[in-house]
């Protein structure tokens, strides 16, 4: 149910975002990411991922899961595994540079957030604060047959008593 991953790698104050160049999420910026493999564990498949679109080789301990984002319609169940990557800013990583995902820039993060800003890939603004503080979530959304956001539910990731929490 869970096939994709996505990684915000952040230096200091900004994050390495990708603008792909197709879809899904095609021309708007997002973290860095991908399908998973058959049966691969989704730190590794993350971590294989940003080796095949940025080039960055990170260890296990650098990649940090920080959530889950859950997409439910009346007829499917899907999502995908959110990390946080936060390296040194000794990392040297010239950007913008071109690549056959799209175009790969450090973006600040308060870019990223800045509320008018209509670059940045569906819910990022909702669901990254809450990461970067440190709360890891499954950030589940809810769309009617039409794609319209009907609801929102969160949940803290490896608890399981507690029930959910209404957070919008
Ligand atoms: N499928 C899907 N992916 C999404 C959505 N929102 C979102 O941020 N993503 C992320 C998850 C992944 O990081 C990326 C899509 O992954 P993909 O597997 O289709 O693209 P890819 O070409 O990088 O995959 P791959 O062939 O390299 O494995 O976009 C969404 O609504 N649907």
């Amino acid at each position: 149910m869970y096939k994709y991953t996505l990684c915000f790698i952040q230096r200091c104050d900004e994050i390495l975002m990708l603008n792909r160049r197709s879809k899904p999420e095609m021309g708007v910026w997002n973290g860095v990411g991908g399908k998973l493999e058959k049966d691969e564990r989704p730190e590794l498949g993350i971590i294989r991922e940003i080796a095949e679109e940025t080039g960055i080789r990170l260890e296990r301990e650098q990649v940090v899961l920080a959530g889950r984002i859950t997409w439910v319609t009346p007829t499917m169940k899907s999502g995908m595994y959110v990390f946080l990557a936060r390296v040194g800013d000794d990392l040297d990583y010239p950007t913008p540079r071109v690549t056959e995902e799209g175009i790969l820039d450090w973006k600040p993060v308060a870019w990223i957030l800045e509320p008018l800003n209509k670059g940045i890939s569906h819910k990022i603004q909702h669901f990254l604060p809450p990461m970067l503080e440190g709360a890891v979530y499954d950030h589940i959304y809810d769309y009617d047959s039409g794609d319209n956001d009907i609801g929102y539910t969160r949940l803290p990731l490896g608890e399981s008593a507690g029930g959910p929490v209404r957070a919008m």
